[in-house]
């Protein structure tokens, strides 16, 4: 694909021709206008380079200026008229986001730039290669049908691929012949399992049944399976009939819960970055795509929004995962009988409180804090008495050996991650920002998502008052009142003051309840002082409690938004899919996840399957 990736796109400049993509599908770039350096989305205006493909030929993208109001139906209306295109057909935008070109077609009333705000920041930035986020305009029929276009550019790829492997040009894949369900090998043991999950994973296969689960090897890259091609394929076909996909499995799902009128579950389970949460995203959007037949309706643009809201709170870096999920989630689709979506609700379980005082080596704490500690303005700065990412003790819980191992790594980083920092990366031993993070734009994009799902600016105020409340208690520190008893007093007072007014308590209440405990003994109301060794548990222990507080009414907030009213008082008459996202799965804690794998296929998969449970398992530590 031939695509202009390095034009600096400008308000008023002419479309852009040349060759387009063989498919005639291309990508979008925005850019943002920003006059006063921060971006300012409510009147900035961005550049939108919507693509027409085979619709205008011999144009690449036409460039359309839009603010975060402009609807789709305005955008269309403007590339319409510079192309000159019929009037007399109907266009559609789609937006394509990562992994396989997903599909979305947006509704006239949605605003392109506000999704476009929600795509990370290497997403918005002119880069070669960058195919994965755009807008198309497409065509649709009469009878609402939306038409594709030809191939997408990568099956070509592929397709080239293969004629070269069939040349001798590219090594060729195993001899072997592998199946797409592991119970149908006639040897089913260890060996033949992981032999056959790789032969699979080395053709592009990462889909594998076993019966009714499926194995999903995480590709870590981009894989051309998840457009609208494939969730039209996929369409009401029996599990097993084609080739495995997750979309199958979604489907399947559907089609159950429609024609036994019985709610279905469908449970995600794997190690930490196995793909889960990624699994989870590409149910729901083929469930709310099969029901909503490509149109994105409202329930699906709040579950949008409230996934960068979730994630915000609930996932950190980790050792093993960059943007790692520290909670467990179970998303409920609700359908009604007619099998149209009605409404969603997300119920969170055991969020890991214990990483808001204490991250291990090379892990963070949850991104929300280095978000505000980054993207906070000036003003909100003073607002919230904000402090330097390394002046939070709750921000840096590296030990000090770990610390000094790691020096050199950073010696050698340090440069970068000035750039990015600017004045807050001042120390040496930071480890604040992850490759390739703009924390500026994740906070607009934060706050942007926040809005869509329905909090108000006091809210967020006062959402991000009690984020700075939490990590000043953390900077807490106690010492003993004198030397002859075990009373004890606040080393630096003068914090006490700002934390009641960002949390709106007394500050006496506030001194109380960090150094003393209430008992009541036979009638008798004793106020005993805690001790030393107790007192920054105590203190520890306030904040993870503010803090899973504060995520429970955010999720709480988000299900007001997410849920169709009248679906609390017929819960009865619903039907719906859950989608349970949780780490681990306690079949196999116990044993390797081969085994479990032999057990489950040597055990009648049938059975469940007419349960309506249909399970989905990921691996990725197959050693291949
Ligand atoms: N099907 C897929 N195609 C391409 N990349 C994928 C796919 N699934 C996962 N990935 C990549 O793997 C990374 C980790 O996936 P994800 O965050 O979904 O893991 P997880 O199992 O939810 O991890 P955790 O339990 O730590 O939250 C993703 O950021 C993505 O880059």
């Amino acid at each position: 694909m031939e695509c202009q990736w390095n034009v600096v796109n400008r308000p008023g400049e002419s479309c852009v021709g040349g060759a387009s993509g063989a498919d005639g599908s291309c990508c979008t770039i925005m850019s943002c206008h920003d006059a006063g350096g921060r971006r300012r989305y409510e009147d900035s205006e961005f550049t939108l380079r919507v693509y027409p493909g085979a619709l205008s030929e011999g144009t690449i993208y036409c460039p359309v200026t839009a603010r975060k109001v402009t609807s789709a139906a305005e955008v269309i209306e403007r590339v319409i008229e510079r192309l000159q295109l019929d009037r007399a057909r109907l266009y559609v935008l789609a937006e394509v986001k990562e992994f396989g070109g997903e599909e979305w077609i947006l509704n006239p009333c949605d605003c392109p730039v506000q999704r476009m705000m929600l795509w990370p920041r290497m997403a918005l930035e002119n880069r070669l290669g960058g195919e994965d986020y755009r807008f198309l305009l497409r065509e649709k029929d009469l009878d609402g049908s939306i038409r594709y276009g030809n191939l997408q550019m990568w099956l070509r790829v592929t397709e080239e691929r293969r004629r070269m492997v069939e040349r001798g040009l590219l090594p060729q894949p195993p001899a072997g012949q592998y199946v797409a369900d592991l119970c149908a090998l006639p040897d089913l043991n260890e060996r033949t399992l992981l032999e056959n999950l790789r032969g699979r994973f080395r053709q592009e296969k990462i889909y594998t049944y076993v019966g009714g689960i499926l194995i999903v090897v995480n590709p870590f890259k981009f894989l051309p399976i998840y457009n609208p091609k494939y969730v039209k394929m996929y369409d009401n076909h029996r599990l097993g009939k084609l080739e495995p996909h997750i979309y199958a499995v979604a489907d399947a799902a559907y089609h159950a819960m429609l024609q036994r009128k019985r709610n279905q579950c469908i449970v995600i389970s794997g190690e930490s970055g196995s793909g889960k949460t990624q699994s989870t995203n590409f149910l729901i959007h083929h469930l709310t795509a099969l029901s909503q037949k490509g149109f994105a309706s409202g329930v699906e643009q709040i579950i949008l929004g409230a996934g960068p809201v979730l994630e915000a709170f609930g996932n950190a870096k980790t050792a093993h995962n960059n943007n790692s999920s520290r909670f467990g989630k179970f998303i409920q689709v609700n359908y009604q009988e007619s099998g149209t979506v009605r409404g969603a609700y997300v119920e969170k379980y055991l969020l890991e409180k214990s990483r808001l005082v204490y991250q291990e080596h090379n892990e963070r704490n949850y991104h929300v804090f280095y978000y505000l500690l980054a993207g906070a303005s000036e003003e909100e700065r003073k607002a919230f008495h904000l402090l330097k990412p390394e002046e939070y003790h709750y921000l840096n819980q590296m030990s000090i050996s770990a610390a000094l191992n790691r020096l050199s790594a950073f010696q050698i980083t340090k440069k970068v991650h000035r750039q990015h920092w600017g004045n807050y990366c001042e120390t040496e031993l930071d480890c604040f920002m992850v490759e390739g993070e703009d924390l500026k734009h994740d906070f607009e994009r934060l706050q942007l998502a926040m809005e869509m799902v329905g909090f108000l600016p006091t809210t967020r105020k006062q959402i991000f008052s009690l984020l700075s409340a939490i990590l000043l208690l953390g900077n807490i520190r106690y010492k003993k009142k004198t030397y002859r008893d075990d009373s004890i007093d606040i080393c630096n007072p003068e914090v006490l003051p700002i934390v009641s007014e960002l949390l709106e308590v007394k500050e006496e209440m506030l001194f109380e309840a960090l150094t003393t405990r209430k008992t009541v003994t036979v009638g008798e109301r004793l106020i005993v002082p805690y001790k030393l060794a107790e007192a920054g548990t105590v203190r520890d222990s306030m904040a993870k409690s503010l803090y899973g507080a504060l995520f429970d009414w955010i999720v709480f907030r988000t299900n007001h938004a997410l849920l169709y009213n009248k679906d609390l008082e017929d819960s009865d008459k619903i039907l719906s899919i859950g989608v349970l996202d949780i780490f681990g799965f306690e079949d196999y804690e116990n044993n390797s996840f081969e085994q479990f794998c032999i057990n489950f296929a040597n055990e009648t998969l049938q059975h469940y399957f007419n349960q309506h449970v249909f399970k989905l398992e990921q691996v990725t530590d197959l050693r291949f």
